[in-house]
């Protein structure tokens, strides 16, 4: 059975009733199959579930779409519910934040400030700010991040080394739509073209991707998706496309690296990035 908690009160006392390791996946509600696929993990290396719902002010811009973020707690809670998971706690704004936005919030340092956050001010403080939050309330052994969401992913997990905090952060693969697309939220903002100009994002990654397989040196791996960008269907503004290591450190030259993009399509802003395997060049 799934319990619905709104309260930090109820929260503490079904949380407190859990024995066993506790998984926790962190949420804005309108869930999909890559939320899904997180469900999934946490149900199989954790012995309880527990989805948190939340759409958090702190990290939206003033002229961002918190106002207009899909909010679909119905169906939310049925997936939650085929999906095994024990507690779903869906607070409300003055729950989060009984003392209105908090002044102190984590300072996610030098990567914070770029790429998502170069492009979204205050964002990554804020994410920070409520998964630190989250963690408190939730007392999680282990938390789930999509890879989608890599600079998310990669500075959740250095505050968590960075402030010690006892829980293991599980990231899980990006799902995707047959063509590619990756799965998001905001793609139930796109009307049909702009549905067919969102797949340059991932079909850019993919010849990136391809061109390092190739053997290219990261210049013309860079070059080869900015290209594929540029031919793809019309209508997605880039925004950034950078190749950086793993860790999300500028300048790979060769072994594990990482490609990520985000671009405008209409009024949406979307991200996808994939993991490229560039050949060694002096
Ligand atoms: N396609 C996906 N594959 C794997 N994980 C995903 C995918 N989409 C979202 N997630 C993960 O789900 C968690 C919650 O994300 P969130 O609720 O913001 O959904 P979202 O689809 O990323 O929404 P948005 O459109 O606002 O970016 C995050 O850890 C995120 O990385
Ligand atoms: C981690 C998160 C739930 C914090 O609000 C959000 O950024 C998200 O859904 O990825
Ligand atoms: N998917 C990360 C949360 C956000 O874009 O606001």
């Amino acid at each position: 059975m799934t319990e619905l908690l709104h309260t930090r009160a109820e929260l503490g006392k079904a949380r407190s009733g859990l024995t066993g390791t506790v998984g926790v996946v962190m949420t804005m509600g309108a869930l999909h199959s890559g939320h899904e696929a997180l469900l999934r993990a946490a149900r199989e290396q954790a012995d309880h579930v527990l989805v948190t719902i939340f759409v958090n002010p702190l990290q939206f811009g003033p002229n961002e779409d918190f106002d207009r973020y899909p909010r679909t707690l119905d169906s939310d809670l049925e997936i939650c519910r085929r999906a095994g998971a024990d507690l779903v706690f869906a607070p409300d704004r003055a729950e989060m934040y009984p003392g209105g936005a908090p002044e102190i919030r984590v300072e996610p340092g030098l990567l914070g400030g770029e790429l998502e956050g170069g492009s979204r001010p205050g964002f990554f403080h804020g994410v920070l700010t409520v998964v630190l939050k989250l963690i408190n309330l939730t007392r999680p052994d282990l938390v789930f991040f999509g890879e989608k969401d890599y600079q998310q992913l990669t500075l959740v997990r250095r505050m968590v080394a960075d402030f010690d905090l006892p829980v293991q952060v599980v990231g899980v693969p990006t799902v995707r739509e047959p063509d590619g697309l990756a799965l998001s939220s905001r793609n139930r903002y796109l009307s049909a073209p702009e549905r067919a100009a969102a797949l340059s994002l991932s079909t850019a990654l993919r010849a990136g991707a391809a061109a390092a397989e190739r053997g290219l040196d990261p210049t013309s791996v860079l070059a080869a998706a900015h290209h594929a960008f540029d031919s793809s269907t019309p209508g997605a503004r880039l925004d950034y496309l950078v190749l950086t290591d793993p860790d999300l450190e500028p300048g790979p030259t060769g072994g594990p690296a990482r490609m990520l993009i985000a671009a405008w399509v209409g009024t949406t802003r979307l991200i996808d990035n994939t993991a490229v395997r560039l050949a060694a060049h002096d």
